[in-house]
């Protein structure tokens, strides 16, 4: 454990217990952007995201901004990004960017320290990493992450429909690519308490009984995919069994749609707390 603080897996378990399991994004879509009444360019991508933060960040355990919808406008967005971050951490909530990022393992070094070095401008409490050039490409993103207790969560089965042909291939030993790469997380969180650093991202539209073991992962699993692509609260007792009490589930637009009045957005993230935690067994 670095720097004296709590592990990622830790600080996340415990915001998951004070403030309910869930995951807002931070998605300013150009189109979110327009139905909000805000222009689409930085100062409006400025407006919508820190609106988000006002309304969140003080309550909900961990808000995801989406990169690529600040690096579109360029050097003032990755400024809006790095105040986004500094004020949601400022207010409590853990922030997972969502970067998707994966390289051979010298460049994802440099991918590690841009984000999970706390002396970077942007650094944030976890990143979400692909695992398609080999699960040991990502060591510099994990050791880096544990050395300053910071966390990746890692792509297993996404939520997108072209996920199952690569994720579902089966390998020589008769394991899927998806659960070679459970496994491989399985290892690095074997033995730690409460929860593992390194998290899978594990769609809640995955239905239908893939029979992939998430209950070993022994780390958080990122479940997006509900609301706007269709999963709801109900489809996490079949896609999650066993594994339910490590489930983050995330929305992005379902509660976004509600903006800019703050109210709205609280209102709306409360209701699908409420509603995934009845259905993952947690109090409300
Ligand atoms: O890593 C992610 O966050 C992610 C993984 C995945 O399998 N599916 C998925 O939708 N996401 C992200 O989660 C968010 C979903 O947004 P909504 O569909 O609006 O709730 C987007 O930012 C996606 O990039």
């Amino acid at each position: 454990m670095a720097d004296g603080a709590a592990s990622f897996g830790a600080r996340l378990d415990a915001a998951m217990s004070t403030r309910g399991a869930l995951c807002v994004g931070v998605d300013p879509h150009a189109a979110l952007l327009r139905a909000w009444g805000l222009p689409d360019d930085a100062s409006g991508l400025e407006r919508f995201a820190r609106t988000v933060v006002e309304a969140l960040a003080d309550r909900v355990a961990v808000l995801k901004p989406q990169s690529a919808f600040f690096e579109r406008f360029g050097a003032r967005g990755i400024a809006v990004l790095e105040t986004v971050v500094a004020e949601a951490r400022a207010a409590g909530a853990l922030v997972v960017l969502d970067v998707k990022r994966g390289d051979i393992g010298s460049t994802a070094q440099a991918y590690a320290d841009a984000y999970l070095d706390p002396a970077s401008p942007l650094a944030v409490d976890a990143v979400t990493v692909s695992p398609y050039l080999g699960f040991g490409s990502l060591r510099p993103f994990v050791d880096t992450a544990l050395a300053h207790d910071r966390g990746v969560f890692v792509l297993a089965l996404t939520s997108n429909p072209e996920g199952p042909s690569v994720q579902h291939a089966v390998a020589a030993d008769g394991r899927t690519v998806a659960q070679t790469v459970l496994d491989e997380i399985a290892a690095v969180n074997a033995g730690v308490s409460p929860l593992g650093s390194v998290g899978a991202v594990v769609g809640a539209t995955i239905t239908g009984g893939t029979g992939h073991d998430l209950a070993k992962v022994n780390g958080p699993l990122l479940a997006p995919g509900l609301g706007a692509q269709g999963a709801t609260p109900a489809d996490l007792a079949s896609v999650f069994g066993s594994a339910l009490p490590w489930v983050l589930p995330s929305y992005s637009r379902e509660v976004l749609q509600n903006g800019p009045d703050v109210a709205a957005l609280r209102h709306a993230a409360d209701t699908v707390r409420r509603q995934c935690a009845s259905a993952l067994g947690r109090p409300a």
